[in-house]
């Protein structure tokens, strides 16, 4: 196990507002870089990188993401039992360097679950979502007996199943974990929830289908759908043993995310995201999460990065 990482974890994004009155806490007062006998908690990773982001030519900017995400967090209220720590970054060093970090990043996301915490990854550009997996895949092929069946639930205006064969990308994540899947014998049940269909390509709804994916169109996702929408999220969760969420912060429209590499014309908003991740987060499934995507270089007022981190806030409120 590589630990050196924990004398060097930067604790300086958490900073902000401190009250004087009793129970006032906020994540920057209570959050802790990790040690090595730390109670489980969540523990949160950086993924600093957008390699991804530029092989499939989009506006980079997304290696600043970990930072700004931590700096919208560390200010909101803490109202959570369980502890929260800082498990520093993984950073990725030019393009050449990509498929390396993910590798690093699936190292440290099985040593977390290992110490039993829930690790939220902090991206980054989607291609964090193949790094996530890959750990969590390592941390299950670790275990005694059967491995256990993982659905993954990714919000996210973008099925991000092209051909990896082209090349690897942000848009390749779920494929790349489809055929290593396919690899290991193991099913590969995956929800994409918000899907935009003017901005993914026939080829990529055919290749949906063809891996049996639940789709639901960000049209779908509406205030009188709501209900049923998280009875499916719920029957999907029921015919898995684990949980891996993956948000892509693009899914959020362009007025309440404008800080992504490709934003949402439709998107499903934030009041309509919040109530179906309940579903998820109380599943008691939750193994793993990220969120990929968001690019402060192209943020209003911090905008994107407050969004995401009500997100993360709303993930973790049960712990
Ligand atoms: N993670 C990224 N996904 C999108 C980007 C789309 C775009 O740049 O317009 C994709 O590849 O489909
Ligand atoms: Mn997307
Ligand atoms: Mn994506």
């Amino acid at each position: 196990m590589n630990s050196s990482y924990l004398d060097t974890i930067d604790m300086s994004p958490w900073a902000g507002r401190e009250d004087p009155e009793a129970d006032s806490l906020r994540w920057h007062q209570v959050i802790e870089p990790l040690k090595p006998s730390a109670a489980p908690g969540v523990a949160l990773v950086g993924f600093a990188c957008d390699a991804g982001v530029a092989r499939n030519r989009g506006r980079i900017g997304a290696a600043k993401g970990p930072r700004a995400l931590r700096q919208a967090l560390a200010p909101l209220a803490w109202h959570r039992q369980a502890p929260a720590h800082d498990a520093g970054d993984i950073a990725c060093h030019g393009d050449d360097d990509m498929e390396a970090a993910q590798a690093r990043l699936a190292e440290r996301v099985a040593e977390l679950m290992g110490q039993g915490h829930l690790p939220i990854v902090l991206g980054g550009g989607h291609e964090v979502a193949f790094g996530s997996w890959s750990g969590l895949a390592r941390h299950l092929e670790d275990g005694d007996g059967p491995v256990p069946t993982v659905g993954i639930i990714n919000f996210d205006a973008h099925f991000d199943l092209r051909d990896p064969a082209q090349v690897r990308s942000s848009g390749t994540p779920f494929a790349q974990i489809a055929d290593a899947c396919e690899a290991r014998g193991w099913p590969f049940r995956y929800a994409c929830l918000g899907v935009s269909r003017a901005a993914n390509t026939r080829a990529l709804f055919s290749r949906a289908a063809e891996l049996d994916v639940l789709v639901r169109e960000d049209h779908e996702i509406t205030p009188a759908r709501l209900e049923r929408l998280g009875d499916e999220l719920d029957a999907f969760i029921g015919q898995c043993d684990l949980v891996y969420l993956t948000l892509d912060i693009d899914v959020l429209p362009a007025c309440e995310a404008p800080g992504v590499s490709a934003p949402a014309a439709h998107g499903v908003p934030l009041a309509l995201l919040e109530p179906l991740l309940t579903r998820v987060r109380d599943s008691g499934k939750l193994a793993l999460v990220d969120l990929a995507e968001l690019n402060p270089d192209v943020d209003i007022d911090q905008r994107t990065a407050r969004a995401a981190a009500r997100l993360i806030h709303h993930l973790t409120l049960n712990g």
